[in-house]
């Protein structure tokens, strides 16, 4: 069915409801997949075609800002910068920093190298990351949790502190109980049950 025509049936869509149909449409794939972890999976979720999306990665931004700003709200200490694992975090990073601009409520981006470089600075976290910064810990989607636990690894290494973490969508699987048994929170924006219905 069109959009046009389920937002008659159905009342206006937010913004929550049209990035949605976007992942439904173009980022969920069946198949036969070799995770990042190592495990065999018959479905997947490529976050990038959405989050590259000219459409996709404002939505992202939008939706993105105002699940933060809810965590936000609760904290005694506000996070200064957001950003995560390259590249699946990194449109998703760099959407949600550039509507913290526009709301007037800058959150500032880096990225986290998956090595640190060989040459040049030398630096595993990119962008604007100082020692000592709190920050809002971004994936795209997450399985294991292995690739969130390795960018915090990473920032608390360099001095930062992990406010809490984003992830687009999680796939269910055990993530969020793996991480926040770093004593860390996870606030997810969908959940595999909700995309595949
Ligand atoms: O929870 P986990 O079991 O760690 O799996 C999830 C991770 O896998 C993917 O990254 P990938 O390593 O494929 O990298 P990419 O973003 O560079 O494509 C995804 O972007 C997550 O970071
Ligand atoms: O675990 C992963 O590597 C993974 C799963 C998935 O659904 N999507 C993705 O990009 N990575």
């Amino acid at each position: 069915m069109a959009l046009a025509q389920t937002e008659r049936l159905t009342g206006p869509m937010t913004a929550r409801d049209e990035l949605k149909a976007i992942l439904q449409k173009k980022s969920i794939r069946t198949g036969d997949f070799t995770l990042a972890s190592g495990k065999k999976s018959d479905f997947y979720v490529d976050c990038r075609v959405t989050t590259m999306d000219c459409r996709g990665a404002i939505l992202v931004g939008e939706v993105g800002y105002a699940a933060v700003t809810e965590m936000i709200a609760e904290l005694s200490e506000k996070p200064v910068a957001i950003g995560g694992m390259t590249m699946g975090a990194d449109p998703i990073s760099l959407a949600i920093a550039m509507e913290s601009s526009r709301q007037n409520n800058p959150l500032q981006m880096f990225s986290v190298r998956k090595e640190a470089k060989k040459y040049g600075t030398g630096k595993r976290v990119e962008g604007n990351f100082n020692s000592g910064d709190t920050i809002i810990l971004v994936e795209d989607t997450a399985t294991t949790g292995g690739s969130t636990i390795k960018a915090m690894d990473a920032i608390e290494a360099e001095g930062g502190k992990v406010a809490f973490v984003l992830i687009l969508v999680d796939r269910q699987e055990g993530a969020k109980e793996v991480i926040e048994a770093r004593g860390v929170e996870v606030v997810s924006v969908y959940g595999k049950a909700e995309l595949i219905q």
